[in-house]
């Protein structure tokens, strides 16, 4: 595993854990190949919200998902758990453990792929727990529903999964709203690991923290893949993102441009995509300038490169769409400057 930058974690590895059996070590938990995203909508009009996406992921690690907000990456989380509206048509496959995310029905979905196959750390939590139940009683309720537990050994894992989350125990007997939102970002992390699903979506999981809870929650979400799941990570924080990932891949209106490891992204040689390098120049403690311009609607694409009007390096070239090879989606991919 290529880790520079995060820290070293003990091997939380739970024998005889509730979720789905963990794939051979080779094996990927997840692979999706061409993986699109397309929003109906009145009048004939298309949102292209997803296109194209392919990647895998295997035991144990994480990929960072990154990218301005808008580009797809929550729809594409969605995605792979059938969360999607009326209105979404989806082409390509996701696979996990044998079965196509994209082509399984509604009963499948929730019978053996939401919080088994698949955890979800949903990108709003209050609106993710029930309002007229405590934490405790979710808590119960999801630990007996994922793992048989019952009787005083039910209370002692639902405190446990809270631990875990760094939920404190006695805040357990509130509702979500005595929750200030970071409590309830942690209540609903303890929730998602209850299942001990080999992959575990994390879509923006520190949002509303402040940095000391980021650490503690990225390092709780990096020992659950440094026991062997594979981590999808959603998120604006590129900090965090350093912290936890062993690979990035970052969304441009839709579509991956830039999939690389981490240490080379955040390091050297760093990104080769244009944009991926902007919005780590866009960062305070880097060079702290912006990317010029706007992303471009997603039902209004160009026809080539959807970054060139944004782009120093664009020519005619860019009038096609660039292909992801080597890592980078770039006719003009850029190679790192030597000091
Ligand atoms: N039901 C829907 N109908 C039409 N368009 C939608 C629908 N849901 C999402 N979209 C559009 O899909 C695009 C991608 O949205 P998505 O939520 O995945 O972005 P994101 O990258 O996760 O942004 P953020 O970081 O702000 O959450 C957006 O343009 C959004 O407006």
């Amino acid at each position: 595993m290529t880790t520079s930058s995060r820290p070293a974690c003990e091997d939380t590895r739970r024998e005889g854990g509730a979720g789905a059996p963990l794939p051979a070590a080779d094996d990927p938990v997840l692979d999706v190949s061409g993986l699109s995203v397309r929003f109906r909508m009145r009048g004939g009009r298309q949102i292209a919200a997803v296109t194209d996406a392919s990647f895998r992921l295997r035991r144990g690690e994480c990929l960072a998902l990154v990218g301005e907000s808008g580009c797809g990456k929550s729809v594409l989380a969605s995605a792979l758990l059938g969360l999607l509206p009326a209105n979404a048509q989806t082409a390509g496959r996701a696979v996990v453990g044998g079965l196509d995310l994209l082509a399984a029905d509604e009963r499948t979905l929730a019978r053996t792929v939401r919080g088994r196959r698949v955890g979800l750390v949903p990108q709003s939590p209050s609106a993710h727990l029930t309002p007229v139940r405590t934490v405790r009683s979710q808590l119960q309720e999801t630990v007996r529903e994922l793992t048989g537990a019952r009787g005083s050994g039910l209370r002692a894992r639902a405190e446990a999964a809270a631990e875990r989350a760094a939920f404190p125990a006695d805040h357990l007997d509130r509702y979500p709203h005595q929750l200030s939102g970071g409590l309830a970002q942690r209540a609903a992390t303890a929730l998602a690991l209850v299942g001990d699903a080999p992959l575990l979506l994390a879509d923006e999981p520190t949002t509303g923290l402040d940095r000391d809870l980021v650490d503690r929650t990225v390092d709780e979400l990096r020992r659950h893949a440094d026991a062997g799941h594979a981590l999808l990570m959603i998120t604006h924080d590129l900090a965090a993102a350093e912290r936890i990932a062993d690979r990035v891949a970052v969304m441009y209106a839709g579509r991956i441009v830039e999939l690389t490891d981490a240490p080379a992204f955040f390091g050297e040689p760093g990104p080769r995509h244009p944009y991926a390098r902007g919005l780590l120049d866009a960062l305070p403690e880097r060079a702290f300038t912006p990317i010029p311009g706007m992303p471009p609607e997603l039902g209004a694409l160009p026809t080539g490169c959807a970054f060139a009007a944004r782009c120093g390096h664009a020519t005619t070239t860019c009038e096609t769409v660039p292909a992801l090879r080597n890592g980078t989606a770039c006719h003009h991919p850029q190679e790192p400057t030597r000091a």
